[in-house]
């Protein structure tokens, strides 16, 4: 069992006194399927086109072009896989882990003094959330419609630092911990914005999209990380660390370390996604799932909280150019901000997002 520091909970997160919390018990979840068959794409075989080719020429591509099939098929089929041989440093994945890990534990009032959305109007870069994944554009926690009968049954079993890319060279923390990590994102954004880039060509080349099209429909000026703590859960049967979801994005790339908990919808069952070291998560987001005339699937996941165990993970999302309007023979026409500004309100009103559903066309009848 892992030591943990309830001072550093959001209050709501914290055990009852006397709470059996801290004793053991065996997990009475229901076993779930492996998850062998989660397609599994090598980045350095499959995508990267920073490797030149040598005599062996045509073998190469015809193995390279073999594997990008793999990769269409996977997004048709699952909507993710399993990224391996991604070039992404190691100990860059584990020093954010021990940093997020020491942030994490700073008390909570003392989190959110640091990392406030704003401060005398300045939006922070970096800001503390909690309870939500769902932020306003400047990354607060969005205020969701509660009645009170409902308590806290839309509370997600989570915190977070959400990162703006963007934003993220223009500050200097004077304090040396928050510097360091400041640092490391900035560098693991990199790593990440060059992973969607390079995917994200072989995924336009599978869809025949036009070279402009790909241009606007990534756009990595965009990018954002969300690093995830799941705090221990004394009742993990009553709540999720992130409830039934699909992501907004055109792709989201998943970190997680060796605990376990994210959970993937597929053919009527959830599956356990086994946390594999140095591998990465490749989720196909809505806006992708548009581009592709719902081709490809915006996969449905959802996180397990867990009584023993915090969990941390780290998300990079990344969204289309704000101004690029998405053509789709399902759809109408819309763009990022659109389709954001519809989820917002969705949640603000019916606390639900309804997502690509509001921009459908309808189906058009025979005669
Ligand atoms: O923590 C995870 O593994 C997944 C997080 C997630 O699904 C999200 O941020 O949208
Ligand atoms: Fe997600």
């Amino acid at each position: 069992m892992s030591e943990s520091n309830f001072e550093s909970y959001p209050s709501l997160f914290r055990p009852p006194p006397n709470s059996p919390i801290q004793e053991s018990n065996t997990d009475k979840t229901e076993p779930l399927l492996l998850d062998a068959a989660i397609p599994v794409i090598d980045y350095f075989k499959c995508i990267t086109t920073t490797t030149t080719t040598t005599n062996q020429d045509v073998d190469y591509d015809d193995d390279k072009s073999i594997c990008r099939n793999l990769i269409g098929e996977a997004c048709r089929d699952w909507g993710l896989f399993r990224l391996v041989n991604h070039e992404i440093p190691v100990p860059l994945l584990n020093q954010i882990q021990e940093h997020a890990k020491k942030l994490f534990s700073l008390p909570y009032e003392t989190k959110k003094a640091l990392f406030s959305s704003s401060n005398n109007n300045i939006v922070s870069p970096i800001s503390y959330f909690w309870g939500t994944p769902a932020l306003t554009p400047s990354g607060a926690a969005l205020a969701q419609k509660r009645g009170p009968q409902e308590n806290n049954q839309s509370l997600q079993w989570m915190e977070g630092f959400n990162v703006s890319l963007a934003q993220l060279s223009h500050l200097h923390y004077q304090d040396l911990l928050l510097e360091n990590f400041r640092c490391l994102l900035e560098e693991y954004g990199k790593q990440q914005a060059r992973l969607a880039t390079e995917i994200f060509k072989v995924l336009g080349s599978d869809l025949k999209l036009e070279p402009l099209q790909c241009q606007s429909y990534l756009s990595v000026a965009t990018g954002l990380l969300r690093v995830y703590r799941y705090p221990r859960c004394f009742e993990p049967e009553r709540t999720w660390g992130i409830d039934v979801h699909t992501d907004s994005s055109v792709l989201s790339i998943i970190h997680q370390d060796d605990v376990g908990g994210l959970q993937v919808y597929k053919d009527h069952q959830w599956l356990d996604v086994k946390p594999l070291s140095n591998t990465l998560i490749v989720n196909i987001g809505d806006m992708l799932q548009a581009m592709s005339d719902d081709s490809y699937m915006s996969v449905k996941h959802r996180v397990k909280v867990n009584k023993l165990k915090e969990r941390i993970s780290i998300g990079y999302f990344v969204f289309p150019a704000e101004d690029a309007v998405i053509q789709s023979s399902k759809y109408n026409p819309f763009t990022y901000a659109d389709f954001r500004a519809q989820v917002q309100h969705d949640l603000k009103t019916v606390c639900l997002k309804t997502g690509l559903q509001k921009f459908k066309l309808p189906i058009k009848s025979l005669n």
